[in-house]
């Protein structure tokens, strides 16, 4: 019982697929794969497969509100989705229980027709969702044709799209997501609206019919974000980013709309390649530390990565940093130029923008994110965590088999992190590398100077923000940081 109240649970609220391709079956992969418990009303049945829907039976209302019933009884649904509802009938019986057990971060996506060209929503359907359903719902997922049919008019360009998710918007769901990949065109656009904010959001369009499921991924990995915590806006950039990485991999599975491999990313097997990284000399920067400019912030990182920085650490402090979509464009520029000089990325903190980014690795405080969560959310990732004393290695002792490194510091004395605790010493660091089992980097006020006594402390490798970011002769100075130097 505890344990089913502790871990992210969702609700999905949607028709059974019998080629396991779309519907209820998509989501619960779907939810699986971002470590999400998936419990599930089932609204009717499809006999269906990649060829097409031989036929559809919608479930008994009573057996609806029974299905509800029983998983609320249970359960703490953080997030539900809805998929096929199929008729008025059964969406205002799903509305009736939406309100009943006040479920407040609901995703509905308006499924009308299936792949094939099945109907899996009548008009009196499309009616009640706009009337009883939409209104109680946090987000809506449209395609083109179903934001048509929502709006009430026709969408062919990207203005089109706009204002149908404001009209959209007027039947009383504060957030709409139009899902551009019926309009013509080469580049896939989608387009957020979430209360007065708006963005599109690039995606990959695919010349194959091998994506039966797409809608329902999505708005399950929506679904599944918003019942780990992670605020709408993240959720929705992150599930686009999942989708742009697997949709162009299907399983090649049946003669006809194949379905899409939901357990594609983030590949565990990633893990593998954790033997023989070097995580030894990091360069941490963020805008701040070059007072946001941004050329030289490029330049500067691209420089470092030629003159031998392993490791670069991606971290925003401070009031003035960027909003979660800028640092992702920067986190992406950065993943470039770390891809092109073979340096491993990293982020600081925030492991929605690591996933997002798809950056190598997270770097975490000891209160920050858990190391065990990171793990299960995504455990391609490699995780470096900070440690400053003997009490704080004692109790991270269990997440030492899940670790890069642990960055240990400050060794000395520093004013870039302003929350920092109080400098360790070459002693202790020394006594920290004895207990260690992982990589020792050191970090905190390292500089061409002392970094030879660090090195002689213990330290397997260095981190340092303004000795780097600061230099005069950034070659040289990566040189007197790196281990190198010393043998
Ligand atoms: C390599 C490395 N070591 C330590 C830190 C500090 O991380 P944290 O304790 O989470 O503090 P903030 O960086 O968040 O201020 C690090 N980032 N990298
Ligand atoms: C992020 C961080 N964590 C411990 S000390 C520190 C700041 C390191 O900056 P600098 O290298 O300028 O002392
Ligand atoms: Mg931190």
């Amino acid at each position: 019982m505890r344990g089913s109240k502790q871990y992210p649970t969702a609700l999905t609220i949607a028709g059974s697929d019998s080629g396991g391709g779309a519907g209820m079956q998509a989501d619960i992969k779907t939810m699986q794969h971002f470590f999400v418990y998936s419990t599930n009303v089932v609204v009717g049945l499809t006999a269906q497969n990649t060829l097409g829907v031989q036929g559809v039976y919608p479930t008994d209302p009573v057996a609806i509100a029974a299905q509800f019933e029983s998983v609320m009884a249970d359960f703490r649904i953080r997030a539900a989705k809805t998929g096929a509802l199929f008729d008025a009938v059964r969406v205002l019986e799903v509305a009736r229980n939406v309100e009943r057990f006040h479920m407040k971060q609901l995703v509905v996506d308006p499924v009308m027709v299936a792949k094939g060209g099945a109907s899996l929503l009548d008009d009196k359907g499309v009616l009640a969702m706009k009337k009883e359903l939409l209104p109680k719902a946090l987000l809506v997922t449209p395609n083109i044709p179903e934001a048509e049919l929502l709006a009430g008019f026709a969408i062919r360009t990207k203005a089109d799209m706009e204002k149908a998710a404001r009209q959209i918007q007027k039947l009383g769901v504060p957030n709409v997501l139009v899902k551009g990949g019926h309009l013509e065109g080469e580049d896939l656009l989608n387009y957020a609206l979430l209360g007065e904010e708006s963005f599109f959001l690039t995606g990959k369009k695919v010349d194959t019919i091998r994506k039966h499921g797409t809608g329902d991924t999505l708005s399950s990995a929506i679904t599944a974000m918003l019942a780990q915590g992670i605020s709408l806006k993240q959720a929705i950039v992150i599930a686009n980013d999942y989708m742009n990485r697997i949709i162009d991999r299907p399983l090649l599975i049946g003669e006809g709309h194949g379905p899409l491999n939901q357990a594609l990313w983030p590949n565990p097997n990633q893990r593998l390649k954790r033997s023989g990284q070097d995580f030894s000399c990091q360069l941490i920067i963020g805008l701040e530390n070059v007072a946001f400019d941004r050329a030289k912030f490029f330049a500067l990182v691209e420089k470092a990565c030629l003159a031998g920085v392993t490791v670069v650490q991606y971290r925003e402090k401070g009031v003035e940093r960027p909003d979660f979509l800028e640092q992702l464009s920067v986190a992406k520029a950065l993943k470039e130029i770390c891809r092109k000089t073979k340096t491993l990325f990293f982020i600081d903190d925030n492991v929605d923008l690591a996933i997002a980014s798809g950056a190598d690795g997270v770097h975490v405080g000891q209160d920050d994110t858990s190391v065990q969560s990171i793990v299960r959310r995504a455990p391609e990732l490699f995780i470096g965590l900070s440690v400053s004393t003997m009490e704080e290695f004692e109790a991270s002792r269990e997440d030492m088999p899940y670790l890069a490194y642990i960055g240990v510091g400050p060794v000395f004395d520093t004013t870039t992190k302003k929350d920092a605790k109080p400098a360790i010493g070459l002693n202790g660091l020394a006594v920290l590398k004895a207990a260690a089992t992982v990589p020792v980097i050191a970090i905190g006020g390292i500089n061409e100077k002392n970094a030879k006594a660090v090195y002689q402390a213990g330290a397997d490798g260095v981190a340092a923000i303004s000795s780097i970011t600061k230099s005069k002769n950034l070659v040289k100075t990566i040189q007197q940081l790196s281990q190198s130097q010393e043998e």
